[in-house]
């Protein structure tokens, strides 16, 4: 019979209650110790990391006070809050033994023990042991992941009176659990705005999740931000949270929610009113507990005048607005964008002395940059690599999605569909003016999947 990866430890000063013990767990357990000396456990501690700890509550035979075993119980939970002790009690103590679980206590047995009963209740408690364990694991990574996502998306960067405006409601709301709507042409730092927001809350380190609406079908919406259980669709195959619930205790960062259809608008009104949310399949509503924030590059308020958007739902996200303006409206902001992405872009590509010429600034403070600073910093990116002077040089900026689609004719030899789908993404951007989330829609790509094609053409 096959162990089971667990530590415990046993103290009781009663040597047969320690010998029965031993013999009977170790059978089952990969390490069993045994002490009879209560005040020894500090020590033991420190020398090994047991999964659980056997405490007997009554020291000397005969004893009714249980003094003893209670101020080793706390001690005991002070090297270790997450230890997991079960308390060794008398006979029908059920008083002392409640007591026992209000201060800490995992679990009790009585004495005598009947074996079978203890070794359910220490397999019971060598899982919680481990359940706790891989949740501290899950915590540590996702803390982890959150700085990776947040190193990316770092410090705001402007000086513009635009933006001191946008940093003074972020600061002013950030510690609220207030709704915010994010409003902003593309690539003008609404996720940024988000993540500032989450960081500067009380839920700071908590999950921020983030929903691309743009990208979710309307036939997976439900599952996706709400859950599933099992058997409620064909590809259901196992209970599944949804991003509602993933979130909880968090952020939920609801981006293009000017994408929704009608129908899932209302859907979402409706969890949002009621704070609910109710897995397919489930009948069983779940409360949230999110700050949400949204945003969209579409103007919602006009949609809501034409009917496309639903005034109920603009009120219920928009409580406070965070409007962020163009890069063509905050020139006097370029120069120290340029800046932040050639020192970031020369310690990436191993170019430290790279500089930038005067004209080439001049440029790039009298372009449109309809793709804002996603744009700028792709286009430094770009430069930085295919520079071979000393500095950026005006040629090394080449704006291609801006310029007129002359390569729309597609010529008869040669082609290839390489060429064709850089064709196909720079006649669909002109057509629609740069604007990310209509030339994706058109063509039927997702708004990251049309990114990852901007960059491989090097549009
Ligand atoms: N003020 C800023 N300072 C420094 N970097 C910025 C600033 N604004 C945006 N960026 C960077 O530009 C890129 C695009 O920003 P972000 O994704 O937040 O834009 P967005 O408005 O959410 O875009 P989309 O609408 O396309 O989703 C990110 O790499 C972000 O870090």
């Amino acid at each position: 019979m096959s162990k089971i990866d667990c530590k415990i430890l046993i103290v009781d000063d009663e040597e047969d209650v320690l010998t029965a013990g031993r013999i009977f767990l170790k059978q089952h357990f990969s390490l069993v110790r045994t002490e009879p000396n209560p005040e020894k456990i500090p020590a033991l501690l420190q020398a090994e990391t047991y999964d659980v700890i056997l405490l007997d509550l009554n020291y000397s035979a005969g004893a009714t006070s249980s003094q003893e075993g209670f101020s080793m119980l706390k001690r005991i939970l002070r090297f270790d809050p997450n230890a997991i002790v079960i308390l060794i009690t008398a006979y029908g103590d059920i008083e002392l033994a409640v007591r026992a679980l209000k201060e800490g206590a995992t679990d009790f047995v009585t004495k005598p023990w009947q074996n079978e009963k203890l070794l359910a209740t220490l397999m019971s408690a060598c899982k919680l042991r481990r359940a706790g364990q891989e949740v501290k694991e899950l915590q540590t990574k996702q803390q982890h992941l959150n700085q990776v996502m947040d190193r990316h998306y770092g410090e705001f960067i402007g000086t513009s009176p635009a933006m001191q405006k946008v940093y003074q409601t972020i600061e002013k709301v950030g510690a609220t659990d207030a709704n915010v709507l994010i409003l902003g042409e593309n690539g003008t730092g609404k996720e940024l705005a988000a993540r500032a927001l989450h960081r500067k809350s009380k839920r700071a380190s908590e999950v921020f999740i983030n929903v691309d609406l743009g990208a979710v079908s309307e036939t997976l919406f439900e599952s996706e931000l709400f859950g599933s259980m099992k058997g409620a669709f064909t590809d259901a195959k196992e209970d599944r949270a949804g991003r509602f619930e993933i979130a909880s205790g968090g952020t939920l960062f609801l981006d293009e929610i000017g994408n929704l259809s009608l129908p899932l608008q209302s859907k979402l009104l409706t969890a949002l009113q009621s704070r609910m949310i109710t897995r397919l399949g489930s009948n069983k509503p779940k409360p949230i507990d999110i700050r949400l924030i949204c945003a969209t590059n579409m103007p919602l308020y006009d949609m809501v005048a034409e009917g496309k958007f639903r005034q109920d739902l603009l009120y219920r996200i928009n409580t406070v607005e965070i409007n962020l303006p163009p890069l063509r409206e905050r020139r006097e902001d370029i120069r120290l964008l340029v800046e932040h992405f050639l020192q970031n872009f020369r310690r990436k590509y191993q170019k430290p002395n790279l500089g930038i010429a005067a004209k080439t600034l001049q440029k790039l403070e009298t372009y449109s940059w309809p793709g804002n600073i996603r744009e700028l910093e792709h286009a430094v990116e770009r430069a930085v690599i295919l520079c071979d002077q000393s500095a950026l040089q005006p040629e090394d900026f080449y704006f291609g999605s801006a310029a007129p689609a002359k390569t729309t004719a597609i010529p008869d030899t040669e082609i290839t569909l390489e060429a064709l789908e850089k064709m196909m993404v720079q006649k669909t951007l002109s057509k629609h003016s740069g604007n990310i989330t209509h030339a994706a829609r058109d063509l039927g790509i997702t708004r990251t999947a049309l990114y990852r094609r901007i960059e491989k053409h090097g549009l």
